[in-house]
């Protein structure tokens, strides 16, 4: 049995006093709920102050939205993976499509920064996901495909227990426009295969596989019914305490 998540990314939103305002109502609420895990990603600037207004054995977590693939140098305006350790993270989202699409990084610099930060001893939430046109063009399988063998190349049985896989179809996100949970369940079982053809049948079935794109309260439940999603990683939901926690409770009847 797959431990639901839900994570909220709050991408580039939230001043430090919004943020641990929101993250202390988030984890009282999510104190409630042992059999869902909640996570949440604010900005950089945000991220030593929300550790610091949780409680210590707090049950929300605490992700990062990005990190770069060194430990230390001349990399200006970068942030290490340890640094992230270092400010009380536990998570840290990997690959995003806006990461993708606005600042051009490839699967080949995902994987670096997926090997660094698990090494650095964090969980890697790995996103995944086609755009409207290799949908439209029929590419979907082999994109999923490689970012999924690319994204997680080199990585050992260990490692891969730390990785959460959210496949956010780029069409989907910011739209309004949520994939079908017949179209999500799709794609999690076709990348639930591909994790089983590259590391065994055992390590995919223990793998987290979130959706991400558009979830909201009204379309959360349809999507955990579903066999192979095991949770949600939400962007504009996730902003204000009242929708995120109304999806944190449909995720676990769900
Ligand atoms: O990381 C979250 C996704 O980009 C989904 O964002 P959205 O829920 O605003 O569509």
């Amino acid at each position: 049995m797959r431990k639901p998540i839900i994570a909220g990314n709050w991408k580039m939103h939230k001043t430090i006093a919004e943020a641990t305002g929101l993250a202390a109502e988030l984890a009282a609420a999510a104190a409630a709920l042992d059999d869902v895990e909640v996570i949440v990603a604010p900005p950089f600037t945000a991220l030593a102050g929300v550790v610091g207004a949780l409680p210590a054995d707090s049950a929300l977590r605490v992700a990062a939205q990005n990190c770069y693939c060194e430990d230390k140098g001349a990399f200006t305006g970068e942030i290490a993976p340890s640094m992230l350790v270092d400010a009380g993270c536990s998570h840290v989202i990997l690959g995003h499509s806006e990461r993708r699409k606005i600042f051009g990084e490839n699967d080949a610099l995902i994987n670096r920064k997926v090997h660094a930060a698990l090494a650095a001893g964090l969980n890697v939430i790995l996103c995944i996901g086609e755009t409207l046109e290799e949908r439209e063009q029929e590419r979907m399988y082999d994109v999923l495909k490689t970012q999924v063998s690319e994204g997680l190349k080199g990585l050992a049985g260990e490692q891969l227990a730390r990785v959460v896989i959210a496949y956010e179809p780029v069409w989907a996100i910011g739209t309004g426009r949520t994939a079908t949970s017949d179209q999500a369940e799709e794609a999690h079982s076709f990348v639930r295969g591909l994790v089983g053809g590259l590391f065994g049948q055992s390590e995919a079935e223990a793998m987290r596989i979130l959706y991400g794109g558009s979830v909201k309260p009204e379309n959360i439940d349809g999507l955990m019914a579903r066999e192979n999603i095991d949770g949600a990683l939400v962007g504009g939901a996730s902003l204000q305490a009242e929708d995120f926690i109304r999806i944190m409770n449909f995720a676990r009847s769900g």
